[in-house]
């Protein structure tokens, strides 16, 4: 953690929404003038696609299983040296997992490779990570120890699947069958890499359909906004002022002293509403930080 350069996370599984939610945050940050270091999670894979498959295929033979939660197929050593970097220098290294053909043409690449390490931090006020291991620990890594707002993002399971099955096979060129493959495959990772992050988090956003959603395998469609809650928890050590929220987002109400339940389609407005002072400290204390510098530099 650092006041000068300080880091956000949002951390959740494949097809939690993380990428979706970054929406917020890039509405906080114009309104409040910051310039962000952005960088995604998926760059931090250690494989390419067909690496990847090699990988699998591998894994297999020797009776074992590998997946994209887990630190085989991660490289926490250069996740945990970006966010070190960042906090002490306000720069880092970073790079891009090209996932589809929209995104790899611009750099004249295929869909499932990465774009060269490039420096990134210069003239930034803060680094902003959304990906899978925001707040990933591990007996060798310490993610989460860097991070100054961890936000966790996590639909109930059921939705996530829905939302992981119907983007990955409506954007990312896979089957049904290999997307249900890829979530048995990695159910292990899931509860040891992915979940324990959701305990470290300030805030946890959790998406709740009122759709059933019973058997994501099936499903045609990803239940709307309209067609959910959202419940907020946040850790009892953090100021949270659930009764200004309360006044302002219509529908909403307390489950219990730390939850707060708000309509799906507020989301956007409880998010901008909780999260801009948190990210308004967060710059006054790194102009605080600044400051101090400049002080004892003239001295
Ligand atoms: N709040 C939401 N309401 C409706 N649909 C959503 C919501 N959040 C995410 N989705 C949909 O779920 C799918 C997955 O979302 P998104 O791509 O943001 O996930 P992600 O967490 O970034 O996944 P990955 O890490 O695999 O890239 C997308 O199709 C997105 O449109
Ligand atoms: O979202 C994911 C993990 O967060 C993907 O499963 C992973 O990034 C691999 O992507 P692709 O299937 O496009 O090669």
């Amino acid at each position: 953690m650092s006041s000068r350069n300080p880091i956000i996370a949002v951390t959740g599984s494949s097809g939690a929404g993380t990428s979706t939610t970054t929406e917020s945050f890039e509405h906080i940050f114009r309104s409040l003038g910051i310039t962000s270091a952005k960088v995604e999670g998926d760059s931090f894979h250690r494989y390419s696609r067909p690496e990847m498959d090699l990988e699998k295929r591998k894994a297999k033979e020797g009776g074992k299983r590998i997946s994209y939660f887990g630190s085989e197929a991660n490289d926490f050593d250069a996740l945990e040296k970006l966010f070190q970097d960042y906090s002490e220098t306000g720069r880092g290294k970073m790079r891009r997992y090209l996932h589809t053909f929209d995104e790899a043409v611009p750099y004249n690449q295929m869909p499932g490779t990465f774009t060269p390490w490039e420096e990134i931090g210069d003239g930034t006020d803060l680094l902003f990570y959304e990906g899978l291991h925001g707040g990933v620990v591990t007996e060798k890594n310490d993610v989460a120890s860097h991070v100054d707002l961890l936000i966790g993002m996590v639909p109930i399971v059921n939705l996530e699947w829905i939302q992981k099955i119907i983007r990955d096979t409506s954007h990312r060129g896979h089957s049904r069958e290999a997307v249900t493959a890829s979530i048995v495959r990695s159910m292990e990772d899931y509860i040891s890499f992915i979940t324990p992050q959701f305990s470290r988090t300030h805030i946890n956003f959790q998406r709740v359909p009122t759709v059933d959603t019973s058997n994501p395998f099936s499903a045609k469609a990803i239940p709307t906004l309209d067609e959910s809650f959202v419940v907020i928890r946040c850790r009892d050590a953090i100021q949270v002022d659930f009764p200004y929220y309360l006044n302002m987002i219509q529908g909403a109400f307390m489950s219990r002293v730390n939850t707060l339940v708000v309509p799906g389609g507020k989301m956007g407005l409880a998010m901008e509403l909780i999260l801009t002072p948190m990210i308004k400290e967060l710059l006054a204390k790194k102009n605080e930080a600044n400051k101090q510098i400049d002080w004892m530099s003239d001295l």
